[in-house]
């Protein structure tokens, strides 16, 4: 392990364990290549040209690219920090679109995306680039910022050999910056550190270098300061990628080893795996073999993405692109398969580990009748997102359904918007709940369970303690950073989240980091925004898996008039129930339509009610809307009303709208 780990080691802040390593990193590349010529920021050193718009209209020659002029890299960055705006730069500089439009995140091409602003899915690009007379394949690959997605960043890296790291000047090193380098770092990836937004006027880029220095150890003439909205300096961005960054070490003589690091779904073509090839080539009409389910498939066609798809006559080897190859079922390609050609059998890659969901929650149809459509929503969405965890469910109120794993609670929330946006899927969510454990008591109990251990991910099938030894909670390492005024108030909240301190550490004479073990259900819905508002937004966040502790956990029930709401069903600290349940049923209060008769809303552990709210009585009557006496329209304010009970769910005789279940959801408290 390289000494620098040590270093970093010995302050005591990072846990390197449990991160994926990038197999095809670990031969190629050094952690910081000797950067024997300090990159200048001179236009005219470099020609920029693209690979030529006539050779695009045909299929491009992709042999022209020996692996030696071959440079894959990712940009990671916290969020917001400027990824997107400098791979829209990169393209607009490499002549990949058209610089006399206006791009914006080009590169961000879901709507979920665009709405929100953020990244949620790496997006790879093929770039051309003449430098010094040579012409260069770069494959870039821009990826999520929020620590949801890391599971994306970390995919994205095993086709890479070197990152681009950037920071903001003004805000300086963020939660998810150390985060994402040290997923490079493990990965043994060539880090180079770029600052952005030096055109802000509060932006002190001096002072960030030095941060840089001191956190992550990288000496600070290494950074290259730019303006990604003005374009300022991006040149230096693309030589350095060519400098500094090592060409992949892979064997175009050897028969064919792709990895699938990434797929995505399209209703007419199928799967679009995109692969990174290790060894050999692949061409239209080869015949492949997947070496996780052993079915040979005929490749129909292999491409680059520029940054569209763009079929080439084949793919060779150190080379990013797509392939499709008539996979129809989404069990078919499976991200960190191998593909290799049909009578070569090679010994498959390493893959990936599979992404630990944290988060979990039920998924229902409004309406029953929309099962089977939503059934085959999220099969293709998940295989867009393959994150994400899918068990069969069922419950007396809800009928059939799902419980889905996610990574986050803002993970769960993009797949729900997805699943409405793309593919016009209407579902109830239930209370997001993450993965306890529980120690069973008696023989009888594990011969009935088949383990000792058992996993916990809906709170209705919680065992009573008179079953249970302990119960355990998950746990993780969290990372806040901040400006040193906000320092106090932080502590203050972090002990209200029942967490204990591990680290603080001064990034510089302005700004702390402070490591913190929190029970994960304490901070998974709510503890960003805490953290955003006391700190004026300054602070940021980031966490990992530690684990579990044993916990004293009840299971809380939420009752109208008397009848269990399964969606609300809440596992919560014996301490906290009472807090939990109070704020809970005002929530409901407050977004419960009034009925023609009175609703008791009730919180209860076991038989004890713990919490109770009223909402009164109230009479509505759609016709009374109709002067005289229009039957048509009378019928017609009859249908609309039937037709917006579709989006009610019954609980009792008790009418709930969808959206009051997300409203109270959405603000669980956690305090
Ligand atoms: N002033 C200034 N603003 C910038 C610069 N680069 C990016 N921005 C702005 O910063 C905001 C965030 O930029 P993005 O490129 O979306 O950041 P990102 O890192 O891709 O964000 P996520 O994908 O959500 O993690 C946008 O409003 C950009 O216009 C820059 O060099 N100067």
């Amino acid at each position: 392990m390289p000494s620098r780990c040590l270093v970093l080691s010995r302050q005591g802040m990072w846990t390197l364990a449990g991160r994926a390593l990038a197999p095809w990193a670990a031969g190629a590349a050094r952690l910081l290549p000797p950067c024997s010529r300090h990159v200048a920021a001179s236009e005219a050193a470099a020609t920029r040209r693209p690979f030529g718009t006539a050779e695009l209209k045909e299929k491009p020659d992709m042999s022209k690219f020996p692996v030696e002029d071959i440079r894959n890299f990712s940009i990671i960055a916290h969020v917001d920090h400027g990824k997107s705006t400098l791979a829209d730069r990169l393209l607009e500089l490499t002549g990949t679109i058209d610089k006399t439009k206006k791009n914006q995140q080009v590169l961000d091409k879901l709507q979920v995306e665009r709405e929100r602003g953020i990244t949620v899915k790496a997006q790879t690009a093929t770039l051309f680039y003449s430098f010094e007379g040579k012409q260069y394949l770069l494959n870039l690959i821009d990826t999520p910022g929020h620590v949801d997605f890391s599971y994306e960043v970390s995919r994205s890296l095993s086709a890479c050999q070197g990152v681009l790291l950037v920071v903001d000047a003004n805000e300086g090193i963020q939660a998810q910056t150390v985060a994402n380098f040290f997923l490079a770092f493990e990965a043994q990836l060539t880090v180079i550190p770029v600052i952005n937004k030096i055109d802000l006027k509060n932006a002190d880029p001096e002072r960030v270098e030095k941060q840089i220095e001191k956190v992550f150890d990288i000496p600070s003439d290494e950074c290259i300061k730019i303006s990604a909205k003005l374009g300022t300096n991006v040149d230096s961005v693309l030589q350095a990628v060519i400098e500094r960054i090592p060409p992949p070490n892979v064997h175009r003589e050897n028969p064919l080893r792709a990895l699938v690091f990434d797929s995505t779904f399209d209703q007419y073509r199928g799967v679009i795996a995109n692969i990174a090839l290790f060894d050999g080539v692949v061409s239209k009409g080869d015949k492949i073999v997947s070496a996780y389910t052993k079915k040979t498939y005929e490749v129909n066609e292999v491409g680059i993405l520029n940054p569209n798809e763009q079929p080439t006559c084949k793919l060779y080897a150190g080379q990013v692109g797509f392939l499709i190859a008539g996979m129809k079922d989404v069990t078919e390609a499976q991200i960190g398969d191998t593909l290799y050609l049909h009578n070569h059998p090679v010994e498959p890659l390493p893959g990936f580990k599979s992404a630990k969901p944290m988060v979990f929650a039920g998924v229902y149809p409004v309406d029953q009748s929309e099962y089977n459509n939503l059934k085959s929503a999220i099969e293709k969405l998940t295989l867009n997102d393959s994150s994400v965890t899918v068990h069969r469910d069922s419950s007396l109120a809800l009928g059939a359904g799902w419980r889905l794993g996610f990574l986050g609670l803002l993970h769960m929330e993009v797949f729900n918007q997805r699943l409405e946006q793309e593919y016009n899927a209407s579902v109830i969510l239930t209370t997001p709940t993450v993965p306890y454990k529980a120690v069973l008591s008696s023989a009888k109990l594990i011969k009935e369970y088949k383990e000792k251990e058992i996993t916990i991910i809906n709170p209705a099938q919680f065992p009573d303690k008179s079953k249970v030894t302990e119960y355990l909670e998950p746990v993780v390492l969290g990372t806040v950073v901040t400006p040193t005024e906000y320092t106090g108030k932080i502590m203050a909240l972090c002990q209200t989240r029942r967490a204990t301190q591990e680290n603080m550490i001064f990034i510089d004479e302005n700004r702390v980091m402070l490591k913190y073990l929190f029970p994960l259900n304490e901070i998974v819905v709510d503890f960003y925004d805490s953290l955003k508002s006391l700190s004026s937004g300054y602070a940021s966040f980031d966490y990992e898996d530690a684990g579990y502790q044993t916990a004293e956990l009840v299971k809380m029930d939420i009752l109208l008039n008397g009848n269990i709401v399964e969606e609300l069903v809440t596992v919560v600290h014996k301490d906290k129930a009472y807090t939990v349940g109070k704020t809970i049923c005002e929530r409901l209060k407050d977004s419960l339509p009034r009925q023609l008769f009175e609703i008791a809303i009730q919180a209860a552990v076991g038989s004890k009610v713990i919490a109770r709210e009223t909402v009164k009585a109230y009479r509505k009557n759609v016709l009374a809307k109709c002067y005289g006496g229009d039957i048509t329209r009378k019928m017609k304010l009859l249908k609309r009303q039937t037709e917006g009970k579709k989006k009610l769910r019954k609980i009792g005789n008790i009418e709930i709208p969808k959206d009051a279940f997300i409203k109270v959801l959405k603000t669980q408290p956690n305090k």
